[in-house]
C-alpha cells in the first residue's frame, strides 16, 4: 500500500491558471522520491494538498490507503505526516524552544511531563540540547530550521514532506540536516533547489512540469 497517492488531481487557485492539470504521484513506505520544478511549477501546492490545506478541483488523494476528502480525513493525515515548510517562521510560533517543540504532543493530549520528555529526547537527537531554553524568534536562521524539524519529528510522523530544508543553512548544518535525514526510516517526499543535496538524500526524483508529473 503506497503512503501517498494521488491520482489525476487537477487544481486551480482561484481566477488563476490551473497550477495542476491530472497530477500522479506515488510514494512507498521507506522512500526517498524528490519533486523538482521551475520555480512556481506548484510544489509547495502539491505538498499543501497532501495536507489539506488545500482541495482539489478533482481527482483523488489517498493517504495510508484511505480517499482523503473531509476535513477529519486531514486531521488524521496531518498528524501522521510531518511537514517541514519551507520558512521556518510559518511553524515556530511560541516563545521558547522547548515550548515550541512540545506544543505538538501537548495538542495532542500528553501530559506535560510525556512532552517534556519527549522534546529532551528529540532535542538530544538532533543534537539541539542547547538550543532548549532559547527564544524562538532570536535563533539564526539555520537554527530556527532545525528547531523546526524537531518540531516535526517530535510528533513521530510516518512521513515527512520537506520544503527547501536546506534553505539558510552552512555548509556544516546543511551536512549535519543530511546526516540527520539520512539515518530516518520514514518515507520522504523532497523538494529542494540544491542538486547535491537531492542526490544525496533522495536521487529518485519527478518533475512537475506544466502541471503533471513526469518521472525524471
Ligand atoms: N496562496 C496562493 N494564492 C494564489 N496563488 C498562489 C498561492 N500560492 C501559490 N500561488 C501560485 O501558484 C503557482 C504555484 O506556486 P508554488 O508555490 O506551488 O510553486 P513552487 O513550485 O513551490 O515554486 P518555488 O520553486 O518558487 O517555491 C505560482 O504561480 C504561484 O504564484
Amino acid at each position: 500500500m503506497a503512503l501517498i497517492d494521488i491520482e489525476d488531481v487537477h487544481f486551480g487557485y482561484p481566477g488563476q491558471d490551473p497550477v495542476l492539470k491530472g497530477a500522479n504521484l506515488r510514494l512507498e513506505p521507506g522512500q526517498r522520491l524528490s519533486l523538482t520544478g521551475a520555480n512556481g511549477a506548484g510544489k509547495s501546492t502539491l505538498l499543501r494538498l497532501i495536507l489539506g490545506l488545500q482541495r482539489p478541483d478533482s481527482g483523488t488523494i489517498r493517504i495510508f490507503g484511505i480517499p482523503r476528502v473531509s476535513e477529519a480525513d486531514f486531521h488524521e493525515v496531518r498528524r501522521r505526516v510531518g511537514l517541514v515548510f519551507q520558512d521556518p517562521d510559518d511553524q515556530l510560533f511560541c516563545p521558547t524552544v522547548t515550548e515550541d517543540v512540545a506544543f505538538g504532543p501537548l495538542n495532542l493530549g500528553r501530559s506535560r511531563e510525556e512532552a517534556l520528555e519527549m522534546v529532551d529526547r528529540v532535542l538530544r537527537d538532533l543534537g539541539l540540547t542547547h538550543l532548549r531554553d532559547r527564544i524562538t524568534h532570536k535563533l539564526s536562521g539555520g537554527e530556527k530550521r532545525l528547531v523546526t524539524l524537531a518540531t516535526v519529528l517530535v510528533m513521530e510522523p510516518e512521513a515527512l514532506l520537506l520544503d527547501e530544508p536546506t534553505n539558510a543553512l552552512d555548509p556544516r548544518n546543511e551536512a549535519r540536516l543530511l546526516e540527520i535525514l539520512d539515518a530516518l526510516p520514514q518515507a520522504i517526499l523532497l523538494v529542494s533547489h540544491d542538486p547535491r543535496f537531492r542526490d544525496r538524500l533522495a536521487p529518485d526524483s519527478v518533475e512537475l512540469s506544466e502541471g503533471k508529473l513526469i518521472p525524471a
